[in-house]
């Protein structure tokens, strides 16, 4: 493994009872990469995420951060790894009871030994650098927009400065504004915190706007990775309807 490689999953296999999701997936992302990874419904895309992120323990394989085995670390340098990486789920998951600075500071409060103080500051930053204003530090998740309730998610998932941001489905739920606009954060945060990023999605348009690299899995396996201009040329069904489905979009009903 080269030293800029970040993530390295190898040879990841996975079983559910008799389904077989995952059968010897490989793929890397270098530093500075954002890369997305694509696929159709319940090709394993967020349950491979799980797996990188050391919450679901793969039937067999490695993944590797940061070159430091996920699944061999004891449970003390997982804690370690996890304070480099940062996640924002689908839902946002964001504690409903309490206000939005102390579900930004949670990760400073339970990773470092800074006063409450300063964590509620700091979330101040992360929540300015997340594109919104200080006034929503004192709100109350259910009182946030969709879109809001992203960008509080992803503050949380910037509080420890991580080097490596794992996503799922960031634009889901978004309205096409919101979600374009969030995009546009992710590549800027990206460029200038030299962030890298890996991110599950369907969203054609993030892909075509500030992606670097698509993996596609397919039958328990990585099809491909390239550009898109390179996915594009795969012969494949899945893809090619998957692509075909939006120009339909841009044509007006596909006339
Ligand atoms: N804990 C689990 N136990 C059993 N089966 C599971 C579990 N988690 C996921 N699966 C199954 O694994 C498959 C892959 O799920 P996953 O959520 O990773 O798909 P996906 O590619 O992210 O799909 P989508 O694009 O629809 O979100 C699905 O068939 C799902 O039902």
């Amino acid at each position: 493994m080269s030293d800029d490689t970040l993530i390295a999953v190898e040879n990841i296999v996975t079983r559910f009872g008799v389904n077989t999701i995952h059968d010897g997936v490989s793929m890397s992302v270098r530093r500075g990469e954002v890369v997305a990874l694509i696929g159709g419904s319940g090709t394993g895309k967020s349950v491979l995420l799980k797996e990188m992120i050391g919450l679901l323990r793969p039937t067999a394989g490695q993944v590797q951060l940061f070159g430091e085995s996920v699944w061999t670390s004891s449970e003390a340098e997982l804690r370690s790894l996890r304070q480099r990486f940062g996640v924002l789920f689908q839902d946002g998951a964001l504690f409903s009871s309490i206000n939005v600075a102390r579900n930004v500071a949670t990760p400073l409060f339970e990773h470092t030994d800074l006063a409450q103080a300063d964590c509620l500051q700091l979330a101040q930053l992360k929540l300015a650098l997340a594109g919104l204003s200080p006034d929503a530090a004192t709100k109350m998740p259910n009182e946030l927009s969709g879109g809001m309730r992203k960008r509080v998610a992803l503050a949380r998932a910037l509080a420890l400065d991580p080097e490596l941001l794992f996503l799922d489905e960031p634009t889901s739920g978004l309205d096409p504004i919101s979600a374009r606009a969030f995009d546009h954060l992710i590549r800027t945060l990206a460029d200038n915190l030299g962030l890298t990023v890996l991110l599950v999605t369907h969203d054609l348009d993030t892909l075509l706007s500030i992606i670097d690299r698509v993996i596609v899995l397919s039958n328990g396996k990585v099809l491909g990775s390239g550009t898109v201009a390179e996915i594009k040329q795969i012969d494949d069904d899945w893809l090619q309807a998957y692509f075909a489905a939006r120009a339909n979009t841009e044509d007006g009903n596909g006339k």
